[in-house]
């Protein structure tokens, strides 16, 4: 009989990922416009060989690969079974998936989420995916337990980064700023789900706010997208990330993948990038 391993928690896979290729996560986001300018066909083919590109050009240089799911989504059910594919291959290059389709739902129809994300033997299992909170971070208790039970990741949206989200996210209660309050709980669940471990679950912060939630109590990482074509800088993840900083995903998408086709082109990018987002020596 073989036996097999459970894995490591999420948050250990992900501390020394981040320890070996530093804390850039590419983004694969195959936007039409993309792959028109990449020549590609707008449909499944194309979505197949712009993400077989984007791996060969970055997949052994970075801890986590992205893909964002609406971009294989509006192809079908054929554009799925080249999402599960990209999941595979992001495995084959040593890097973690982070599956990036924002799932949440009243929870009886959260569990199917993490039954379709989160289970060992889902065509679709990823190693992390965001979620979203604003049912109530409640709604999000099989995601939770799943990824707890599977080795997996969820980032949780806290302060998303498009100019639409302060409204909502920034308003003010009596524990502080909605966004504040979605961090401290998913602090809380990391305490309680990984007492002795780096939490697995994680929030999103963007690197565009100026009003971002307090990192310091969440043990647990933050993916922080809004580097490049949105405007964040390095100096803006420095200061948003604060002490939460080594635990920081940066992701870029359009930045890097503006420089394909050419896999050398887009190799340079990243690797350029990666040593500025690299933060091993932070406190
Ligand atoms: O707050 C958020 C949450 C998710 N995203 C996603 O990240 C990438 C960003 O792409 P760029 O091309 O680097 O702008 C994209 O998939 C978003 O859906 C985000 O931007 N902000």
């Amino acid at each position: 009989m073989t036996e097999t391993r459970p894995r490591a928690s999420f948050g250990a896979r992900l501390r020394s990922a981040v320890a070996d290729r530093g804390n850039l996560c590419v983004g694969i986001d195959p936007h039409p416009g993309l792959l028109e300018a990449w020549g590609l066909g707008v449909d499944p083919a194309g979505v197949a060989e712009f993400s077989r590109r984007a791996l060969e050009a970055f997949g052994d240089l970075v801890p986590a690969i992205k893909p964002q799911v609406a971009f294989f989504e509006e192809h079908g059910s054929a554009g799925i079974e080249v999402l599960e594919e990209v999941l595979s291959w992001i495995t084959s290059a040593g890097a973690l998936s982070v599956a990036d389709a924002k799932r949440g739902d009243i929870g009886s129809t959260m569990a199917g989420y993490a039954r379709a994300w989160l289970a060992d033997g889902s065509p679709l299992a990823c190693d992390a995916l965001t979620v979203s909170p604003y049912l109530g971070v409640g709604s999000l208790d099989a995601a939770f337990d799943a990824a707890a039970s599977t080795g997996r990741g969820l980032f949780v949206l806290a302060r998303t980064s498009n100019p639409e989200a302060g409204g909502l996210q920034g308003a003010v209660g009596a524990d502080g700023t909605v966004a504040q309050s979605v961090v401290d709980e998913i602090g809380r669940r990391n305490s309680g789900a990984f007492p002795d471990d780096v939490g697995s679950f994680g929030v999103v912060v963007g690197a565009t706010v100026a009003d971002p939630p307090v990192l310091e109590r969440l043990r647990g990482p933050v993916l922080m997208p809004g580097v490049g074509e949105q405007g964040g800088t390095l100096e803006d993840v420095r200061r948003i990330a604060g002490p939460a900083l080594r635990a920081t995903l940066v992701n870029v998408s359009r930045h890097v993948l503006r420089a394909g086709p050419d896999v050398g082109a887009m190799r340079a990018v990243v690797t350029d990038l990666s040593g500025q987002f690299s933060f091993a020596d932070a406190p």
